[in-house]
């Protein structure tokens, strides 16, 4: 039974899923560093939230790790390359706290513009500074929006509910998608010349780092009012303590801060100021959506193999994942085939799928056939890495589908082009469930790759298969299965034989010293 572990703080449902998914699950929150690198090497998968830092170190530990789910939306707190390396998936849940963390977003902005915050503390301090907090109305004003996905697109149908209107800054916003949002798409310049408020709701990346710099706050209408419930780090917080203390910005609502958690900020106490601890997302209903996606998407991942929002890998459903596993096979033992038997360096695999198979999705078919071939070079390869390493390794991989049936209802080629030529392999499945080799080299030939093999290539000539016979019998080593094929009488032949262990070295080089043999090796599936 696969085990998860919850290390942040989850709602209860993301438990009661794992456990009703046949999944054994354990919450222990809270733990150093070093104390869950000491645990974590117990369990298949990891579920997370924002406070444990999923890094390298931790990954090494994590010996049958498979997978990584954030219950949430951002994965900074994530090594995803280590984690590809390693071959554990990464999936976060997109969408389940996008509405509440843009009410928070919008929550702030009538903070800014009622001064909420002050005028409380003021009140409750038995003040009752009528005249103080004088504020602004939102209708009418102009909202700019940097990063228009989905919570900016929630943020903007809410303001422009509040007659707001709203001009958005995305590089990726389509004309198309702007008119069906009703904002304005403009320039980063533009947006800071006109907003009234500006609110970010972009990842961080190395486009967005210091979005809000002091050259752009700089370029801002004098008084303008700043939000920020997306990642610390998108706004220099130094350039925005210096404008909040200059009046160029008249308030600025941060949910989110360069190092969290933010126990200390030259911010804190400046007029004007507003903080949350990183709350955008924490309403009950947005972590009993997201503590339920990301238990549903484990469980499907860890019981049947089903991939839902991974960062790393392609995804598969779990209705696709049972009519993917046979092909899945095919497509690993191919891989291990083309790998065992090709030497030197590849500089382009091709996987071809002709009738039925054409018809599935090709991604994972494909991480399949990297992860055979690459399993003769490396052993910490697997399907989430496998696309990775090849990259890595300089190969060109295609894929080339054909959806009319050839002499197969269903047909998987493996193509691979190597210093002496292109060179291929095909399979099948019988009945749509048994992978079975169709095709070695272009030389027609039935097998069932499984177990330790011996491969043959000799010159088709009487006598041969006894003396092979023969050899094998005296060495003690049983024949399983035995499948032939030749390119035509007399000419190249191939035999592919299933025996019940490992052949010695001693005996691969009696079997290669056999007239009329031109090749011979072990090989193990
Ligand atoms: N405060 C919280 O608790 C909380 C909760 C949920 C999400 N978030 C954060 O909010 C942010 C937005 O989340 P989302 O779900 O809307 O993500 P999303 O991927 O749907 O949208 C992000 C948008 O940013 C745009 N973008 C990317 N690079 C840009 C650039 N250089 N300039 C302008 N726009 C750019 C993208 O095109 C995309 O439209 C993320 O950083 C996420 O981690 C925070
Ligand atoms: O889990 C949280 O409280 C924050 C989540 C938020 O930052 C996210 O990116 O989804």
């Amino acid at each position: 039974m696969p085990k998860v572990l919850i290390s942040d703080k989850m709602d209860p449902k993301a438990a009661q899923i794992f456990r009703e998914r046949g999944v054994e699950v354990d919450e222990i929150t809270g733990k150093t560093p070093d104390e869950l690198k000491a645990i974590i090497g117990e369990y298949d998968g990891l579920a997370i939230r924002s406070s444990t830092k999923v890094t390298k170190d931790i990954l090494d530990h994590a010996t049958n790790l498979k997978v990584v789910g954030r219950a949430g939306i951002g994965v900074d707190n994530v090594d995803i390359p280590a984690a590809s390396s390693r071959g554990v998936v990464v999936m976060n849940t997109p969408f389940g706290n996008s509405i509440t963390t843009a009410e928070h977003a919008i929550a702030l902005m009538f903070a800014l513009a009622r001064q909420l915050p002050e005028a409380d503390a003021s009140t409750q301090a038995g003040k009752w500074e009528k005249n103080r907090f004088m504020g602004v109305e939102l209708t009418a004003k102009t909202l700019g929006l940097i990063g228009a996905g989905n919570i900016g697109s929630i943020v903007a149908d809410r303001a422009r509910g509040l007659k707001m209107k709203v001009v958005a800054f995305d590089p990726f916003l389509t004309p198309e998608r702007a008119v069906e949002m009703g904002v304005e798409k403009v320039t980063l310049d533009e947006l800071l010349a006109r907003a009234d408020f500006i609110t970010l709701h972009t990842p961080l990346t190395d486009q967005t780092r210091n979005i809000l710099s002091a050259e752009a706050i700089a370029k801002t209408k004098k008084g303008v009012r700043i939000i920020n419930c997306a990642r610390g780090g998108l706004i220099d917080e130094a350039a925005l303590k210096a404008a909040l203390d200059s009046g160029q910005v008249g308030g600025a609502a941060l949910d989110v801060f360069v190092e969290e958690p933010a126990k200390a900020s030259p911010l804190f106490g400046t007029p004007g100021f507003i903080s949350t601890p990183h709350l955008g997302a924490s309403t009950t209903e947005a972590q009993v959506n997201v503590a339920i996606q990301v238990a549903e998407q484990m469980a499907d991942y860890l019981v049947s193999g089903g991939v839902t929002n991974a960062l790393n890998v392609p995804s598969l459903s779990a209705e696709e994942a049972p009519k993917l596993k046979p092909y899945m096979a095919l497509a690993e033992k191919l891989g291990s085939l083309v790998g065992q038997l090709t030497t030197g360096a590849i500089g382009r695999i091709s996987i071809h799928t002709e009738g039925a198979a054409a018809e599935l999705n090709p991604k994972p078919i494909t991480s399949a056939v990297l992860a055979g071939f690459l399993r003769n070079q490396t052993d910490t390869v697997n399907m989430v890495n496998a696309p990775f390493l090849a990259k890595d390794r300089g190969m060109e991989v295609r894929e080339v589908r054909t959806e009319r049936e050839g002499d197969y209802h269903t047909l998987l080629r493996v193509s691979v082009k190597t210093a002496d030529g292109e060179r291929s392999v095909a399979g099948t499945l019988f009945g749509d469930q048994a992978p079975r080799l169709v095709e070695l080299f272009g030389i027609k030939v039935e097998a069932d790759l499984a177990g330790d093999m011996l491969y043959v290539v000799n010159d088709d000539a009487p006598g041969f298969i006894g003396r092979l016979g023969t050899l094998l019998g005296q060495a003690g080593v049983n024949i399983g299965t035995f499948h032939l094929g030749r390119r035509q009488a007399g000419g190249e032949a191939v035999l592919l034989l299933s025996v019940d262990e490992p052949v010695s070295a001693d005996l691969l080089a009696q079997v290669k010293a056999l007239p009329g043999v031109r090749t011979a090796m072990g090989l193990a599936f």
